[in-house]
C-alpha cells in the first residue's frame, strides 16, 4: 500500500464524528502520515492510540489561528495527497476565509477532498491509489467553446 499523506479536519460540532470516523479506520490510518489542525489531530491522536494504532501524526496550530491556512500551503507545495475536512455547515465559522481557501486549493491544485463520511470511505478504498498507470487529470481552466 503507498504511503499517503492525509488531512484531517473537523470543526467542533463534527469531531464526534471525525473522531468515530478515525476509530473504525484505525488499521488503514496507521499506514499513513497524518497532518491535522490542532484540537481535531489531538482528539484523533488520543482515540486511535486507545486502539492500539501506532499513529504518525503532524498537528499544526488549531484552526482559527491558522491551522487551515498551513494545511491549504502544503496543498500548494504537492504535500498533501488526500483531505478529509468535517465542515459545519449549520454553524458560522469566525476563519471562514481560511476555510474556503483550503477547500480552494484543493479543487486548483486537485487534491481529493471528502467533506463528509461517506466521500470519505469511498476514496480510502479507491484501488486508484496504487495503481501506477492511472495519472490524476488535471483542471482544464479554458473556456468551452461549441463546434
Ligand atoms: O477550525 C478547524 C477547521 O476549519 C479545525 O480546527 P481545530 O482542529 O483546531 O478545531
Amino acid at each position: 500500500m503507498k504511503r499517503l499523506t492525509i488531512a484531517l479536519v473537523a470543526h467542533d460540532n463534527r469531531k464526534a464524528d471525525m473522531v468515530e470516523w478515525a476509530v473504525h479506520n484505525a488499521t488503514y490510518l496507521s499506514h499513513h502520515h497524518l497532518v491535522c489542525t490542532g484540537t481535531t489531530g489531538g482528539l484523533v491522536k488520543k482515540a486511535l492510540e486507545e486502539t492500539g494504532a501506532i499513529i504518525d501524526m503532524t498537528r499544526m496550530h488549531s484552526g482559527p489561528l491558522g491551522g487551515d491556512a498551513e494545511i491549504a500551503a502544503m496543498v500548494v507545495r504537492k504535500e498533501i495527497d488526500l483531505a478529509v475536512f468535517l465542515i459545519d455547515d449549520l454553524n458560522p465559522q469566525p476563519h471562514e476565509a481560511d476555510i474556503q481557501m483550503l477547500l480552494r486549493q484543493c479543487r486548483v491544485h486537485n487534491v481529493p477532498i471528502a467533506c463528509n463520511r461517506y466521500s470519505a470511505d469511498l476514496m480510502i478504498t479507491s484501488s486508484l491509489w496504487d495503481d501506477d498507470s492511472y495519472v490524476p487529470t488535471e483542471p482544464k481552466y479554458e473556456y468551452f467553446k461549441r463546434e
